[in-house]
């Protein structure tokens, strides 16, 4: 990479413009108050920004306020100076109604400061599931050189010999409790067996499929992204990721030249090879459209779907976080996936390097929790993105379909791939959670659970409440899962087979509000679609009164930024992020510097 120290810094034009001294004054007096020189500031060494996702309101990435001493310390070693400041708190687990409407409001943000202020670089510190892709869209709209680190994954959950697994327990211990086979306090104790230490979900939620997927798209060092959060392995990792933002300033080497569309088309193989979470999608597609890359929800399909499945972690497998990175972690699937020719190697990263030299090579240290590409956990493992006369697009995760399920709904010798069921309507998870276990439903084993008004309008922000299990009549009759539907999102840390983040979503006209209980879907998954049983007649009479039904059942906002996003968010299809001018997507290279502020 070309080492252009002569090229002047962005941050000059704040702290050393000649032309003059009365504003660069007083950019600098403030800068010079806790601590930092005049002599520092204007060495014409890169300012790096260390964007900081940890607060005691974000568990899952506060363990990043003790990596950004290391982080420090890299970017001074490498001869840089360290600016940190804080980012909107995103915490999936803790945020009502939905941290589903942090993304975007964390992402604004973001792009205020990184473009506003004396900033050269910047480490993005990505964690919890949607710090990351709000962070790399931000990073995208600026293109400011900027480098990813992962906070890591918690230790693996344990009880006794057994691995207990964050989120996924959650839904398991559900089941047991409605079966009645625990009480609360060991429905208490599991979940908290799951979470031991600083990180994130230690199994493939959507933390560590995004944090994975960062690393594949070239955006953090080789191996960062597996590696737990206690590790001294990780506090290392942040002293080579500060060392290394600094010398990215140097090369000039922007996101546009990382995230191309190679770059999210290896990302796309690499969320099927993981079995990675139903929420990637979303979040791939808002920071290609950030980067002004074309990637349609298509994509998923013809490029994720044939690929195997290599990473054994639950929720489609077995193991957890530290077996991923004690196995190889991400460079191993990405060696792999490479001999095989399934990804492309030439996708520059941050280290300067492509993907083929940084990965060529890299293979499983423990077959068992990443298979060999001959061996592997099942040997297609993407998504199916469907669509019908009830929406346009919807997704459906092949890797977490059991073979009982399989047995169950998919063994018609004549239609192996399709299935027909009634459904079974909820508005809602309020609703869910009332009536399920209701006898008087009459729930069976061959109906598929629906709920609606969970998209980014209707909830809004898109909830994780697309996860219902069946009745407890059914699960004591050894019924463990039944296929659901919804216009909301789902915990990647789920395994239930269904059909997720549908597009329209029902608040915004789509089919999905037309649908009633008992109503009868086919599902047929060769020919992509899913279709609600009645002609067309029918479904036109119900749309005239399908504004009614959103007006009964999409509540009225309750905070100014839901009201705001309200009026402009996309469907999850296109990545939900705000639609309704360029400038929301992309800020133009020609459009310069800001202005000055006095
Ligand atoms: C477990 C959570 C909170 O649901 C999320 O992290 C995910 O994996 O989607």
């Amino acid at each position: 990479m070309q080492d252009d120290r002569d090229r002047p810094l962005r941050s000059r034009a704040w702290f050393d413009n000649s032309d003059d001294p009365g504003m660069t004054a007083l950019y600098l007096e403030r800068y010079l108050n806790f601590g930092l020189s005049r002599e520092e500031l204007q060495s014409g060494r890169p300012i790096i920004g260390i964007a900081q996702t940890g607060s005691d309101l974000s568990p899952c990435n506060r363990h990043h306020l003790v990596l950004a001493d290391r982080i420090r310390e890299g970017i001074r070693d490498a001869g840089g100076i360290a600016i940190e400041f804080p980012v909107h708190p995103i915490q999936e687990t803790g945020k009502r109604p939905t941290a589903g409407l942090d993304r975007n409001l964390a992402y604004l943000g973001l792009v205020e400061l990184l473009y506003g202020y004396p900033l050269d670089g910047v480490v993005l510190t990505i964690g919890c599931d949607k710090t990351t892709p709000a962070l790399l869209m931000a990073a995208a709209t600026v293109d400011i050189p900027a480098i990813a680190l992962s906070v890591g994954p918690m230790l693996n959950g344990r009880s006794g010999n057994r691995l207990i697994g964050s989120g996924t327990i959650i839904w398991e211990a559900r089941q047991k409790l409605a079966a009645g086979e625990i009480d609360d306090a060991q429905f208490f104790d599991l979940v908290a067996a799951s979470a031991p230490s600083t990180g994130y979900c230690n199994t493939m939620g959507t933390a560590t499929t995004m944090n994975s997927l960062a690393e594949a798209l070239g955006m953090q060092l080789p191996g960062s992204a597996a590696i737990p959060a206690p590790y001294r392995q990780r506090q290392e990792m942040a002293y080579r990721t500060g060392k290394r933002a600094v010398d990215l300033v140097r090369e000039d080497l922007r996101p546009s030249k990382i995230l191309t569309r190679a770059a999210f088309l290896n990302a796309i193989v690499v969320n099927s090879a993981i079995g990675g979470s139903t929420n990637a999608p979303i979040h791939i597609a808002a920071i290609a459209r950030h980067m002004g890359v074309d990637l349609s929800i298509d994509d998923w399909h013809t490029a994720g779907l044939d690929v195997p499945l290599l990473v054994n972690m639950q929720p489609a497998g077995r193991y957890l976080g530290e077996d991923f990175y004690e196995a190889g972690g991400v460079p191993a699937v990405l060696g792999q996936l490479l001999d095989a020719g399934l990804i492309d190697g030439s996708p520059i990263t941050v280290t300067g390097k492509t993907i083929d030299t940084n990965y060529r090579g890299k293979t499983t240290l423990l077959p068992d929790v990443i298979r060999a590409i001959d061996d592997p956990l099942m040997e297609k493992s993407g998504f199916v993105v469907l669509s019908g006369n009830l929406f346009d697009s919807g997704i459906l995760k092949t890797s977490v379909i059991s073979q009982t399920f399989r047995k169950r709904f998919l063994s018609d010798p004549d239609d192996p791939d399709a299935f027909e069921g009634r459904a079974i309507v909820f508005e809602g998870p309020e609703d869910y959670h009332a009536r399920i276990d209701d006898p008087g439903l009459e729930v069976t084993e061959s109906d598929i659970l629906v709920m609606r008004w969970c998209g980014p309008i209707g909830y809004p922000g898109a909830a994780e409440v697309v996860n219902m299990r069946p009745p407890e009549y059914l699960l004591k009759a050894g019924i463990r899962e039944l296929p659901c539907l919804g216009d909301g999102r789902q915990s990647g840390t789920s395994g239930s087979p269904s059909i997720l983040n549908v597009t329209p979503e029902a608040a915004a006209g789509g089919n999905l509000a037309i649908i009633r209980t008992y109503d009868r879907l086919r599902v047929d998954l060769r020919n992509r679609r899913v279709d609600l049983l009645l002609d067309e007649a029918e479904i036109e009479s119900r749309r005239t009164e399908m504004r009614r039904s959103i007006d009964a059942h999409v509540p009225r906002s309750q905070t100014p930024w839901q009201e705001i996003q309200r009026h402009s968010i996309g469907g999850l299809a296109s990545g939900a992020i705000l639609e309704g001018s360029e400038t929301f997507q992309r800020i133009d290279t020609d459009r310069g510097l800001p202005r000055d502020s006095h």
